[in-house]
């Protein structure tokens, strides 16, 4: 599902950085973690296919991401990936069953009202469908942020710092949101985090491998 090898990515101001070789056991998650600017963020990006790999190989999902045309890497990322950031990007004009069209619109297909309320219910958050995201808490906004990014049954499911601005409580909930979604949807999750609380939460699980950057 995910391997990389000789993986060195090099940014045009300067800084290089190498990626000591990887392959994640079958039925696993990842949880991606390094301190503050030791490369979490670029592998992000590089498994989501918006970093080109410049150098070695890289696969994600059946594809060698080092082969694909930018066009080809569109097609794949569609259909591939989920992700939910760490600035949420819900769009502010739009109700939160909107925003879970968001997605499918962009690719040009239908709404799937069916699939946005089977995700809400899934998620509890069904009564906050007519609300526009100023409307939430930061938790409730984060649960729809994950539904969003699983709307069109993505086979890898990215999370960049989940944890960011949540305590301690909602933390642990929403590492269970995570791991419970991935489950149900049969994703595989990526969670990258220098939070000492994920760190905690997810080390020593069977289900969980860890890269340290
Ligand atoms: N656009 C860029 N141009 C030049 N250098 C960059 C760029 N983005 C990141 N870097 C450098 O690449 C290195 C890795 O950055 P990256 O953002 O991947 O780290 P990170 O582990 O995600 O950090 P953080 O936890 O603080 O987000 C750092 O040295 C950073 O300064």
């Amino acid at each position: 599902m995910l391997a990389w090898s000789g993986l060195r990515h090099r940014y045009a101001a300067g800084a290089t950085i190498a990626y000591a070789d990887f392959a994640l056991p079958a039925r696993r998650h990842l949880l991606l973690r390094g301190a503050s600017g030791s490369g979490k963020s670029t592998l992000l990006a590089l498994l989501a296919g918006l970093l080109r790999v410049q150098q070695g190989e890289l696969h994600v999902a059946g594809a060698a991401l080092q082969t694909l045309s930018p066009r080809a890497l569109d097609a794949w990322r569609g259909a591939t990936l989920g992700v939910v950031p760490q600035r949420l990007h819900l769009s502010e004009a739009l109700t939160v069953a909107e925003n879970l069209a968001l997605p499918a619109l962009a690719a040009g297909q239908g709404a799937e009202p069916a699939r946005t309320a089977e995700l809400l219910a899934a998620l509890d958050i069904a009564e906050l469908a007519g609300r526009k995201p100023h409307q939430l808490s930061v938790g409730q906004a984060q649960r729809v942020a994950l539904a969003r990014a699983l709307m069109r049954r993505p086979r890898l499911l990215l999370a960049d710092e989940p944890s960011a601005n949540l305590d301690d409580d909602h933390t642990l909930t929403m590492l269970a949101l995570l791991l419970d979604a991935a489950e149900r949807e049969g994703c595989t999750l990526v969670i990258a985090s220098h939070d000492a609380r994920v760190v905690e939460a997810l080390s020593g699980r069977e289900d969980v491998s860890e890269v340290v950057l």
